[in-house]
C-alpha cells in the first residue's frame, strides 16, 4: 500500500525535528470544548498529532463532535479505536491496529475485517499499526484480552515487535496501559530498538502508558522509541503538554 499523507508527515517531523509527541484525547471523559482547548494547547507546545479514542464509551455523534472540534487546531487527527464504533469519516487517519499479542482472534484480524470496507469508504487514512500491551495494560489490555508481556521481559517483548516489523507493520506502539503505574521500562525500550534497527525497521516506534514525567518521556525518547503518547497527564493539566514536548528535545521546537 501506498504512504499516506498523515503518516509521510510523522516520518518526516520524526526524521528533521528526532521525536514526535502525540496527545491523547478521549472522547469518554472530554468534551468537544474541553477537547478544542487541549488541541489547541497542544499545537501551541509543538505536539505532532492528536490521537482520539478510548477502550469504553464512544458513540455518535460525541465522537465526530470532538473530532471536528480538535480538527480547529489545524494539528492531524489519528483515530486510536478500541473498536468499529472508534471510526469517523471526520478524522484525517485511523491507527489500524492489529492487537499483536491477544488471545482472541477478533482483535488480531476480525476487527480489521469488519473496520476495512468502513475506512475505505469513509476515505480515511489507514496507518499500518501493530499494537503490543505490556505489563499492566488498562482497559486496553483486559478489552482486547491480551496476555500482557511481563515488564521485564524484554526479550519477548522484542519478539513481538520483530515479527511486527516483518508483518510489515509501519509503526509499532508498546503500550502499558493507559493511566499505568508504571510505564514501560527505558531499558525495553532500548533492546526493541536494537532489534528493529537490525532488521532495518524504519516505521515508528511509540511507546505509550503512564508516562507521566518529562524526565521519563526523555528517558524513553533517549532509548529508542521516535514518540511518546500522553493521555492521562493530558485530560489532568493540559499544560504539562509544554514541559513533555520540550523534554523530547525536537530540533527546532519554540521554546
Ligand atoms: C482497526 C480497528 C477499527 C480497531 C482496532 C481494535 C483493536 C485491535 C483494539 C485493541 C484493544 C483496545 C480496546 C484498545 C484501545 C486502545 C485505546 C483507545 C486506549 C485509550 O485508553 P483507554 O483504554 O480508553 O484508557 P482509560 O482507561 O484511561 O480511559
Ligand atoms: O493515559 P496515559 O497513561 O498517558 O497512556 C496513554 C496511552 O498509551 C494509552 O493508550
Ligand atoms: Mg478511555
Amino acid at each position: 500500500m501506498k504512504i499516506g499523507k498523515v503518516l509521510r508527515m510523522l516520518l518526516s517531523e520524526r526524521d528533521e525535528k528526532g521525536k514526535i509527541h502525540l496527545t491523547l484525547i478521549d472522547p469518554e471523559k472530554t468534551s468537544p470544548e474541553e477537547a478544542e482547548r487541549i488541541a489547541m494547547t497542544a499545537a501551541d507546545a509543538g505536539s505532532t498529532a492528536i490521537l482520539i479514542g478510548g477502550s469504553l464509551g464512544i458513540f455518535e455523534p460525541l465522537l465526530s463532535e470532538v473530532v471536528r472540534a480538535v480538527k480547529k487546531s489545524g494539528l492531524p487527527v489519528i483515530l486510536f479505536p478500541g473498536n468499529i464504533n472508534g471510526l469517523t469519516p471526520h478524522a484525517d487517519a485511523v491507527l489500524f491496529m492489529t492487537l499483536m499479542n491477544s488471545d482472541d482472534p477478533y482483535y488480531v484480524t476480525g476487527v480489521q475485517a469488519q473496520a476495512a470496507p468502513i475506512v475505505l469508504r469513509m476515505g480515511i487514512e489507514p496507518i499500518p499499526t501493530a499494537y503490543i500491551i505490556v505489563g499492566y495494560g488498562g482497559a486496553a489490555g483486559y478489552i482486547g484480552r491480551a496476555r500482557p508481556i511481563p515488564y521485564e521481559r524484554s526479550d519477548i517483548l522484542a519478539a513481538y515487535a520483530l515479527a511486527s516489523a516483518m508483518m510489515g507493520a509501519s509503526l509499532i506502539y508498546l503500550e502499558a496501559g493507559s493511566g499505568a503505574p508504571r510505564p514501560i521500562p527505558p531499558s525495553s525500550v532500548r533492546v526493541v530498538k536494537s532489534v528493529l534497527n537490525s532488521a532495518g525497521f524504519d516505521g515508528l516506534l511509540i511507546v505509550g502508558g503512564g508516562i507521566n514525567s518529562p524526565e521519563v518521556a526523555a528517558a524513553i525518547a533517549e532509548a529508542g522509541a521516535d514518540g511518546i503518547v500522553n493521555g492521562t497527564l493530558v485530560e489532568k493539566d493540559p499544560r504539562s503538554l509544554y514541559d513533555m514536548v520540550n523534554s523530547l528535545r525536537l530540533r527546532n521546537s519554540r521554546p
